[in-house]
C-alpha cells in the first residue's frame, strides 16, 4: 500500500500522514510504499499520544421511606429513612476513535480479500456500546467483536491502565479470548486444507487474517485490564465495584436488548441472569437482609417493605472474662452477655442458691464463668501495690545475675544487736556504758517505755546498731518486734534477780525467731550472788553455756562498773563474723518502721532502721497507707544526714502520717503510684474495720449484749499517746484486763495531743480520755472543761494500768447498802396450819419490819438470808413492831429455825 492510498484510508492529508510517520520514527516520501509492520508501529505511536477526554454525567436520586420498628416496650416506633444516591457516569471520548475506526476499515478490507473465508456471524455476539465506549472495536472476518468497557471503571486517567475487573467483565473477557482462539484455530485449519492459493489463483493472505486475529485477543486482553496488588487500587477500586455491582441489572437488561431479546422480568431478584451475574457479596447481603423485594412495573423499580432482621449466632462465643477479688451475679452476667435469671440457673445446678445481687468471690465466680464454657482472667486487686514494690531497682537483679555482681553489689554490713530481759536487770544501763550515755537516768519511772535504736563505734572501727527494749510486761508486743529486726539477742540477767517472767518470755521469743544469743549475766558486783545458779536457770530454757557443752556464749558483766563490757562487744563481734551479715548498699532502700510520733513542730516522724539499699533525702518513700519524700533525716546521735545505708537507725520527716510500727517502708520511683497503693491500703484498713464492727453488730451478737449489758457496766475509753509503740502497748494492756461485769471497749487509739476532736469524742460516747505522755490543746481543754470530760494523763504505763484497774475495780463494788434496823431473838416454835412454822421472838432492838430482808444467825454464824414472811403480834397481822414487844415471825421458804437464833432485819439503802 501506498502512502497516498493509506491516507485516503486514514482519511488525512499525505503530509500530516508522512509527519506522523515521522514522529514515530519512519521517514516516508509521497511515493513510498507503507508495509504492514510500519502502520502497526504508527498506530501503535499514534495511541500512546491519545488523548482522553471525559463527559461528566452525574445523576442523584432521593428515596424516602418510613421504617416501622417495635420497641422494648412493645410500642411501634417509625423511623423516617432517607436514601440519597448519586452516581457519576464517565463517557470517553477519545480522538484515538477516528484511528480504531480507520483501523478497523483496514480489517475490513482485509476480510473482503479473504471473501472465501466465511463464518457463521452468530457464533460471538457480544454488545457493542460504540456510542459510549469506542476504546477499541475490531472487526475480524464476520466476527464483530467490540470491546466492553463498563462505564463504572473508566479511569480518570486513562494511562493508567491498572483496574480490577468485575466478575460480568472477567465472563466476558473469557468468552471473547475463547472465540478468538476457536476463530485463530479455524483460519490454521484451513490454511492447511486449501493452501497458499483461493480457486482465482490469488494467494491467500492468510497470516494477514491471523494477525488481525491476533491483535483481537490482544486489544481484548488490553482493554480488560489486570488487577495490581495495591491496597490503594484495591480500595478505590472497591468503591467502583459496588456501583458496578449496582448498575450490572440495568447494563445485562440492556445489552439483552441490544441483541434483540428483550426480557421481562416479574420480578428482579428472581431473573436468573440477575443471579447470574450478582457477586458473592450481593449475595451474602441477600442472606442478611430477608425481604428487599423489588418490582419491576413500566421499567420502575419499587422497594415493598425494608424490613431487617439478625441471624442469631449459631456458635457459642466464648469470652475472656476479667474477674476481680469480688464480683456480683449481675456483674458476671452482664460480662459474659447473658441473663442473669440465666446466670443464677446455672449457679443452681451447680448447688449453689443465690440471688441476683449477691457478691461472690473470685474462685466461685471462676468456678462459673468456666462452667459456662468462658475463659476466666483472674486479677488481683493489689497488682499495683505488688508492681510498686517490687519496681525498685534492687528487686530487678535476677537470681542468675545476683552471684556475678555479688562480690561488687553485697557488702559487709553493720550487726544489728537487740537487748532483751527482765525490767530493771540492766539494759538501758549495759546500753549506756558502751555508748557512753546516761539515759538511765532520763527515763520516766526509771522503766524502758519504747525502742530505742543507737549506732555505736567499736575500739577496732566496726560499727554496731543496738536496738533497746522495754522490759515492763506490758511492751510483750515490743520485745516481738525487736527479735524480728535483730541479728544477734544480748539477753541480760540481773545476777541478783535470776530469771524472771519477762526473761523467760524474751527466750521464748529467741527462740521463735530462731536468732542466736549471747547471756550477759549483769549486776555481778553485787554481793550475794550465784552465776552457777542463773546458767542452771536457763539451762532449763535450752541456753547451754559453752564451758558446759552448749553453744551459747556467757558474758558476766556489771554495766554500773563497766566489767566484761569489752568481752561482750568481742563476742557479738565474733558471732556476727560467723553470720556473715551482707546486704546491698546502693539503689532504692528498704527499711523497717521502729516507731513513729507526731511532732507538733516537725509533722509526722517515723525511727526506721534501714534494711537494705541507701536511702537518701528527697527519695519518694511508701510505708504502709502513709507516703511522702524524705524531708529530711537525723542519725542515733541527733546529726542532719543526707543518707543512710544498711543496718543505719534514723528519723525521718515527711510521711504523710505517723505509720504503724513494724512497717516495711521501701523507697518508689513514682509518686503518683505510691499516692494510689497509699490509699488502697487505707482503704482495705476501713472496709476491714467496718466488717468487723457489722461482726460485732450482728443479730446473734446484739442478743448477746443485750443479755450480758442488763448486769454490766460499760467503760469506753480513747487512748492517746505520744508514740505509735506505746499506743498499741496501751491498748493491747487494756485488753488484757477484761472482767467479767464490765464491758470495756476502745473508742479510738491515735497519736498527738488531746484534740477539739478527741474532746467532742469523749463527750458523744461518754469515754474516758488516757492521756500517754501528752498534753490537750487550748480548744480541747474548753471542751473537756465545759462538758466535764474524764481525761486522766499518765507518764509511766504501770501508773496508767493501775488507774484502769482501779477504776474497773470502783465499777464492781455495789451500789446498794444493807443497814440493820431491827435485832429479834427467838424465844420458841410454834406450828401453824396456814402459815408453817412461826418463831416466838422478842425484839430486842431497833424495829421489825414485815418483807424485809432478813439474816439468821446461829453461834454467830449467819446460817440463812431471806425475807420477813409475815409479823403477828398475838393473833393480828402486824406491819412493825418495835423493841422490847413480842411478835410471831414466818421466814419465806425456811423452816428451820430454831429457839436461840437470831434474826437481823435490814434495810436497804
Ligand atoms: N549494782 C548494779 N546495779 C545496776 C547495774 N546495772 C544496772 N543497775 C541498776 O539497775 C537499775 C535498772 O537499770 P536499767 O538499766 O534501767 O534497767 P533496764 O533493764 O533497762 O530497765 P527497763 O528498761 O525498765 O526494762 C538502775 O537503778 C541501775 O542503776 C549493775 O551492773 N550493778
Amino acid at each position: 500500500m501506498t502512502i497516498q492510498t493509506f491516507a485516503i484510508e486514514m482519511q488525512m492529508s499525505v503530509d500530516r500522514l508522512i509527519q506522523q510517520f515521522l514522529d514515530a520514527g519512519i521517514t516516508k516520501t509521497a511515493f513510498d510504499f507503507v508495509t504492514k509492520k510500519e502502520r502497526e508501529i504508527l498506530f501503535k505511536h499514534m495511541n500512546c499520544n491519545k488523548i482522553a477526554v471525559f463527559n461528566k454525567l452525574s445523576l442523584q436520586r432521593k428515596i424516602r421511606s418510613t421504617l416501622n420498628v417495635s420497641s422494648m416496650d412493645g410500642k411501634n416506633k417509625k423511623i423516617q429513612i432517607e436514601v440519597r444516591k448519586k452516581r457519576v457516569y464517565m463517557v470517553k471520548c477519545s480522538i484515538q476513535d477516528s484511528y480504531s475506526v480507520a483501523q478497523s476499515h483496514i480489517l475490513l478490507q482485509n476480510k473482503k480479500k479473504n471473501n472465501n473465508l466465511k463464518h457463521d456471524d452468530s457464533e460471538l455476539v457480544v454488545e457493542c456500546n460504540l456510542k459510549n465506549s469506542k476504546s477499541m472495536p475490531v472487526y475480524a472476518n464476520n466476527i464483530d467483536i467490540s470491546v466492553f468497557t463498563p462505564k463504572s471503571v473508566v479511569e480518570e486517567d486513562c494511562s493508567s491502565a491498572m483496574r480490577v475487573l468485575c466478575p460480568t467483565e472477567k465472563k466476558l473477557e473469557t468468552k471473547i479470548c475463547c472465540v478468538v482462539d476457536h476463530k485463530t484455530q479455524k483460519l490454521e485449519n484451513i490454511r492447511k486444507q486449501k493452501g497458499p492459493l483461493d480457486s482465482k489463483g490469488n494467494k491467500f493472505n492468510y497470516d494477514q487474517d491471523l494477525n488481525n486475529v491476533l491483535e483481537i485477543k490482544k486489544n481484548i486482553s488490553d482493554n480488560f485490564h489486570k488487577v495490581i496488588p495495591s491496597n490503594e487500587v484495591i480500595q478505590d477500586n472497591s468503591n467502583k465495584l459496588e456501583n458496578d455491582r449496582r448498575s450490572n441489572g440495568n447494563k445485562i437488561r440492556l445489552r439483552y436488548k441490544n441483541l434483540g431479546k428483550v426480557i421481562k422480568h416479574k420480578r428482579y431478584c428472581k431473573s436468573k441472569s440477575y443471579i447470574d451475574i450478582m457477586n458473592e457479596s450481593e449475595k451474602e447481603e441477600k442472606l442478611c437482609v430477608s425481604t428487599t423485594t423489588y418490582r419491576v412495573n413500566k421499567n420502575k423499580r419499587k422497594k415493598s417493605i425494608l424490613l431487617q432482621s439478625f441471624n442469631k449466632p449459631v456458635d457459642m462465643i466464648s469470652r475472656d472474662v476479667v474477674i476481680g477479688e469480688t464480683i456480683s451475679v449481675s456483674e458476671l452476667s452482664n460480662k459474659i452477655s447473658v441473663k442473669s435469671s440465666y446466670m443464677i440457673k446455672v449457679m443452681m445446678k451447680l448447688g449453689l442458691s443465690i440471688t441476683i445481687n449477691q457478691v461472690l468471690d473470685q474462685e466461685t465466680a471462676q468456678l462459673i464463668v468456666e462452667e459456662m464454657g468462658h475463659r476466666a482472667i483472674l486479677r488481683r486487686e493489689n497488682e499495683l501495690e505488688e508492681l510498686v514494690m517490687h519496681h525498685g531497682d534492687l528487686n530487678q537483679i535476677s537470681d542468675s545475675s545476683v552471684s556475678s555482681i555479688n562480690k561488687m553489689v553485697y557488702k559487709n554490713r553493720a550487726p544489728i544487736v537487740t537487748i532483751m530481759g527482765h525490767v530493771d536487770h540492766g539494759k538501758t544501763s549495759l546500753l549506756d556504758c558502751i555508748r557512753s550515755t546516761t539515759i538511765t537516768s532520763s527515763e520516766v519511772g526509771g522503766i524502758t517505755q519504747s525502742i530505742g535504736a543507737y549506732c555505736v563505734n567499736t575500739a577496732n572501727g566496726g560499727m554496731i546498731t543496738f536496738l533497746d527494749t522495754p522490759g515492763h510486761e506490758a511492751f510483750t508486743r515490743m520485745r516481738a518486734q525487736g527479735v524480728k529486726l535483730t541479728d544477734i539477742v544480748v539477753l541480760v540477767v540481773a545476777a541478783d534477780d535470776g530469771v524472771m517472767p519477762q526473761t523467760i518470755e524474751s527466750i521464748n521469743h529467741i527462740h521463735n525467731a530462731n536468732v542466736p544469743v549471747i547471756v550477759a549475766i549483769n549486776k555481778i558486783d553485787k554481793s550475794k550472788i550465784n552465776i552457777d545458779r542463773i546458767k542452771q536457770e536457763l539451762n532449763n530454757y535450752n541456753l547451754i553455756p559453752e564451758e558446759w557443752g552448749g553453744h551459747t556464749q556467757f558474758v558476766n558483766i556489771s554495766a554500773m562498773l563497766k566489767i566484761g563490757i569489752n568481752d561482750l562487744i568481742d563476742s557479738i563481734l565474733l558471732q556476727s563474723e560467723m553470720l556473715e551479715l551482707k546486704t546491698v548498699h546502693y539503689g532504692m532502700a528498704k527499711a523497717v518502721v521502729i516507731d513513729s510520733f507526731l511532732d507538733k513542730s516537725r509533722g509526722p516522724v517515723a525511727s526506721v532502721l534501714v534494711r537494705e539499699g541507701e536511702l537518701k533525702c528527697g527519695n519518694i518513700i511508701l510505708c504502709g497507707s502513709e507516703y511522702g519524700r524524705v524531708k529530711a533525716m537525723r542519725n542515733s546521735f541527733g546529726r542532719l544526714i543526707e543518707s543512710a545505708g544498711p543496718s543505719i537507725p534514723v528519723e525521718l520527716l515527711g510521711l504523710s502520717g505517723t505509720p504503724v510500727s513494724g512497717e516495711t517502708l521501701v523507697v518508689v520511683s513514682n509518686e503518683k503510684k505510691a499516692k494510689e497503693v497509699a490509699l488502697y491500703r487505707k482503704e482495705k484498713k476501713r472496709e476491714i474495720k467496718l466488717s468487723s464492727n457489722l461482726e460485732q453488730s450482728t443479730l446473734k451478737n446484739i442478743f448477746n449484749n443485750i443479755n450480758s449489758t442488763s448486769k454490766v457496766s460499760e467503760l469506753n475509753f480513747i487512748v492517746k499517746s505520744d508514740t505509735d509503740g506505746a499506743a498499741e502497748v496501751i491498748c493491747e494492756s487494756l485488753k488484757k484486763l477484761v472482767v467479767n461485769g464490765i464491758l470495756m471497749k476502745i473508742v479510738s487509739v491515735s497519736i498527738g495531743n488531746i484534740t477539739e476532736t478527741d474532746a467532742v469524742l469523749a463527750s458523744a460516747s461518754k469515754a474516758i480520755i488516757l492521756a500517754f505522755n501528752i498534753k490537750a490543746d487550748i480548744a480541747a481543754r474548753n471542751i473537756i472543761e465545759s462538758h466535764h470530760i474524764d481525761v486522766r494523763y499518765y507518764a509511766v504505763i504501770y501508773d496508767l494500768l493501775n488507774s484502769v484497774q482501779q477504776l474497773i475495780c470502783s465499777k464492781l463494788t455495789p451500789k446498794h447498802k444493807y443497814e440493820i434496823i431491827g435485832l429479834a431473838k427467838v424465844r420458841n416454835i410454834f406450828k401453824s396450819p396456814k402459815n408453817g412454822i412461826i418463831a416466838g421472838c422478842l425484839v430486842t432492838q431497833g424495829v421489825m419490819k414485815s418483807h424485809k430482808k432478813v439474816k439468821i444467825i446461829r453461834n454467830d454464824v449467819v446460817i440463812h438470808e431471806g425475807e420477813l414472811e409475815s409479823l403477828r403480834h398475838f393473833k393480828n397481822d402486824v406491819n412493825e413492831i418495835r423493841s422490847g414487844v413480842e411478835c410471831g415471825v414466818g421466814i419465806k421458804n425456811y423452816n428451820d429455825i430454831c429457839a436461840g437464833d437470831v434474826i437481823e432485819v435490814l434495810d436497804i439503802k
